[in-house]
């Protein structure tokens, strides 16, 4: 017999859920949320729920290659994005997934990355300590197959130099962040979709972000 899911573990992801869902960043039923478990477990949103409104009956359990602990709930499409992240960050805790304007119009217009550069809010991301640096955000090209997208993430993560940034965008569809808890990746999705912001206010004005 499965063991319940922690109430607390449901309740972040039900409040981050709604958090997003203010700021318009999972409009329909676009983004998923999940929360790291004991015992190689992973709570994450049921797929095709609107995240503004979830509760304990949207969030299920799956295993650490993603397999559903009860077959007859389906888990979001995108589980096996989350499950790959768990599964290369033993820090990460919890996984957010958003669909804002930002990164969806920054995404499709760029190549395989985003240089974010000088922004106070880069301290949002570990290993930052100040304004004075620059990260380059990747960008993945989007996948219906969801395995092999995670397998072209895994491909990314290797070339890329240590820390690992604990986020990615996926091209003209969305973000994902990552942190040691919800609260730390809510804080994490909140400064890049701020920088993402800027960037695009930048375009508009026409000029250097
Ligand atoms: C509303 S379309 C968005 C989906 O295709 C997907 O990208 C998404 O973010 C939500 O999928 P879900 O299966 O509900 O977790
Ligand atoms: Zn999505």
């Amino acid at each position: 017999m499965a063991q319940p899911i922690p109430e607390a573990a449901i309740q972040a992801i039900v409040e981050a859920g709604r958090r997003m869902a203010e700021r318009n960043w999972v409009p329909a039923t676009a983004g998923n949320l999940s929360v790291r478990l004991p015992g190689n477990r992973v709570a994450i949103t049921r797929s095709g729920f609107h995240k503004a409104h979830l509760d304990a009956g949207a969030v299920m359990a799956v295993d650490l290659g993603g397999a559903p602990e009860n077959p007859a709930l389906r888990p979001s499409a995108e589980t096996g994005l989350h499950c790959g992240t768990y599964r290369a960050f033993p820090e990460a805790g919890a996984v957010v997934h958003g669909h804002s304007i930002a990164n969806t119009v920054l995404s499709r217009r760029a190549g395989d990355s985003i240089r974010l550069e000088g922004y106070e809010l880069l301290k949002a991301f570990p290993g930052l300590p100040t304004h004075d640096a620059a990260v380059e955000l990747p960008v993945l090209d989007n996948d219906q197959d969801i395995a092999r997208l995670q397998r072209a993430v895994e491909a990314r993560w290797a070339r890329m130099a240590a820390p690992i940034l604990p986020g990615y965008l996926i091209r003209g569809h969305g973000v994902y962040v990552w942190g040691p808890d919800m609260d730390a990746a809510l804080a994490r999705l909140e400064g890049l979709e701020f920088m993402l912001a800027c960037e695009m206010a930048s375009l508009s004005i026409g000029a250097a972000p």
